[in-house]
């Protein structure tokens, strides 16, 4: 009905939440995670100078089991209210449908295996990459590219979501629909940016290193016996130390840091802390809004020093990454807000599918292997939805 809309999967969660915003557009706002109202935020790489998100406001919020259950609905607006009153009609009529006509999967189309200009312009983008940092003006850089795709009308994004959903249970599942961009975003990301808990409880992550979850042979490696190289473990320490200099800025130091450990993401396995404050300890009410400001874009998905490498990037890449690697997620649903970066993800728009995938250069980095580590990437989604 052309409302913007999101409908999400908490990680190692079961129930799925579905937003409606009955509103004409999306209001754009600070995200001041204590003071709004149950919402939805999503935000670009970029941040506008006006530092705003894209609110989607939670009139209309619901929760429901795997298998369809409605375990919950809240109704902001009333039931007398009209758009609210034709929307579950139409609801109504379409689950109608549904139960006559059987749901057949319509998935999305790779364009080809591999581009060889993209392929190039990548690897010489990784290879100038390399050259800044081995001339010390950088000390990290991640680089990103877009892999294109289609899609019928009769593509279904809330099945592909439904399967992104099954695939990945430690994934942040979502969908989102941007009726003004006529542009929908889905992705399932590993990454979570900035969440503060009911009872007060702020956790950040750093995430970085990536190796494939498969052998040469194409045996699985089990996790504890995954070994990580130099590159590895110092591109992913400078995240580390990333967030605890942001940590250092608002003179807070009673931070539990947990990690680095190997975790896994779909096909993939990376290296990832956790960083956990105990808000209430430490005094210290708007600690997610502080940090938010502070964390994005982190050196997992931009680099250091940040505003340079900000420069670079968009010099460099020759796209414009929009909501890719910036942030998304749930706030103030029952007092909890969970923001996550934008990852493994594919933007939907007029029958085109765009991948977006990054990986982080270092003066080790191999043009070729960040490239493949771009296709793995890839991959994620791609294997389920194709
Ligand atoms: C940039 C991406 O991922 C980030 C970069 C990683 C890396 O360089 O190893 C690993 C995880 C993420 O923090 C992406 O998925 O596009």
């Amino acid at each position: 009905m052309g409302y913007p809309a999101a409908v999400w999967r908490m990680p190692h969660a079961q129930e799925l939440n579905l937003l409606i915003s009955i509103q004409d557009g999306i209001r754009q706002q600070i995200a001041d995670l204590e003071n709004l109202p149950a919402c939805f935020v999503i935000h670009p790489f970029e941040s506008p100078s006006s530092g705003e998100s894209y609110i989607l406001e939670g009139d209309v919020l619901i929760t429901f089991s795997e298998d369809m259950q409605l375990l919950r609905l809240t109704n902001r607006l009333g039931e007398e209210q009209p758009a609210v009153q034709q929307l579950f009609d139409r609801a109504k009529q379409l689950s109608a449908q549904d139960e006559v006509k059987p749901v057949v999967w319509n998935g999305l189309s790779r364009r080809s295996e591999t581009d060889p200009a993209s392929r190039a312009h990548y690897t010489q983008a990784v290879e100038k990459a390399v050259e800044e940092i081995r001339a010390g003006n950088f000390m990290k850089l991640v680089l990103s590219r877009t892999k294109p795709g289609h899609y019928s009308k009769d593509f279904r994004p809330f099945q592909a979501f439904l399967r992104l959903c099954s695939a990945y249970a430690s994934a942040f599942v979502s969908l989102v629909n941007l009726p003004d961009r006529g542009e929908q975003w889905m992705g399932a990301t590993p990454e979570t940016l900035v969440s503060v808990s009911a009872d007060g409880i702020f956790k950040t992550t750093s995430l970085a290193g990536t190796q494939s979850i498969k052998n040469a042979e194409g045996d699985l490696i089990p996790p504890k016996k995954v070994l990580w190289g130099q590159k590895e473990i110092e591109e992913q320490a400078l995240v580390s130390r990333y967030i605890i200099e942001c940590f250092k800025k608002i003179r807070l130091r009673e931070y539990l840091e947990t990690g680095p450990k190997t975790i896994r993401a779909g096909n993939l396995y990376h290296l990832r802390t956790d960083f956990e404050v105990q808000m209430k300890e430490v005094n210290f009410a708007e600690l997610g809004t502080v940090m938010l400001k502070l964390l994005h874009p982190t050196s997992a998905v931009c680099g250091m020093p940040r505003e340079s490498a900000r420069t670079f990037i968009k010099n460099i890449e020759g796209f414009d990454r929009s909501f890719y690697s910036g942030f998304l997620g749930p706030v103030q649903m029952a007092g909890e807000s969970a923001l996550f970066v934008n990852l493994r993800c594919v933007r939907l728009s007029e029958g085109t599918a765009t991948f977006f995938a990054g990986a982080g250069i270092t003066e080790d980095s191999d043009p070729m292997r960040e490239w493949e580590e771009t296709e793995m990437k890839c991959e994620t989604l791609l294997s389920v939805l194709t």
